[in-house]
């Protein structure tokens, strides 16, 4: 299993990676239906997780800005897939939040069924990060939602949110947990990155994963 605590990143990398990062980005479009998406010819990395679990906070805080994505108080805002586009290179797209319960069921599963459509026929989507709450672990529908990456053999890859809400042992315990829980998993990259897009950990080390994975 990998070690967490090994540097994982040059200095070269993560320094490219802050660079690409703070080329200018711009939200492209709010796509509501698979037919009105932006064409598949640039590399794409999706941000998917639970209701409130902090996607919009973390993609603010990878690229340097505010209010690029809506980042709000009220779970399940989010129901459209945005797409943002970085440097001209790469796109960042925000998923709907999977089970949040402020909306009808028949409104909440719509917006799920595109999420879920959106993973599976994409051909440019290079990975998933799935986002989990580093207080709450994964929880059952975070499971469901890894079986569905598994089956549809989409990579993807577990990033912690939240982390200054807990000590720092237990951050490392909640890694730790995590990747005994995806070893088994045929599509799930054997590595966790824990952030706090308040206090800007993992951040560094998620951007440089995200240049590999998109540029390299
Ligand atoms: N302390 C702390 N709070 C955070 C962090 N990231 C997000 N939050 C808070 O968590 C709440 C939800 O964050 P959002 O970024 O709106 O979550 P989301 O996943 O985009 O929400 P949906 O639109 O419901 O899918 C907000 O009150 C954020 O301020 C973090 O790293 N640390």
């Amino acid at each position: 299993m990998t070690d967490p605590i090994e540097p994982l990143y040059t200095d070269e990398e993560i320094e490219a990676a802050r660079v690409l990062f703070a080329q200018p980005v711009s939200f492209m479009m709010g796509a509501v239906r698979m037919d009105g998406l932006p064409p598949a010819d640039l590399p794409e990395v999706a941000f998917a997780g639970r209701s409130n679990v902090g996607k919009s906070s973390l993609i603010n805080g990878l690229v340097g800005q505010k209010y690029l994505a809506r980042a709000s108080n009220e779970p399940g805002r989010t129901r459209e897939l945005n797409f943002f586009l970085l440097a001209e290179q790469l796109r960042l797209v925000d998923l709907p939040g999977y089970g949040f319960a402020r909306v009808s069921r028949s409104t909440a599963s719509k917006f799920q069924d595109l999420g879920r459509q959106f993973l599976r026929g994409r051909p440019n989507l290079k990975r998933v990060y799935l986002l989990i709450d580093s207080r709450h672990g994964l929880k059952k529908v975070d499971a469901e939602a890894m079986d569905a990456l598994d089956i549809s053999a989409v990579s993807y890859q577990i990033v912690l949110t939240k982390a200054d809400k807990i000590k720092p042992p237990e951050v490392d315990k909640v890694v730790a947990d995590t990747l005994k829980a995806i070893a088994k998993r045929p599509a799930a990259f054997p590595r966790v990155i824990a952030t706090s897009s308040e206090k800007g950990l993992g951040l560094p080390e998620l951007r440089a994963e995200i240049q590999r994975t998109c540029l390299s």
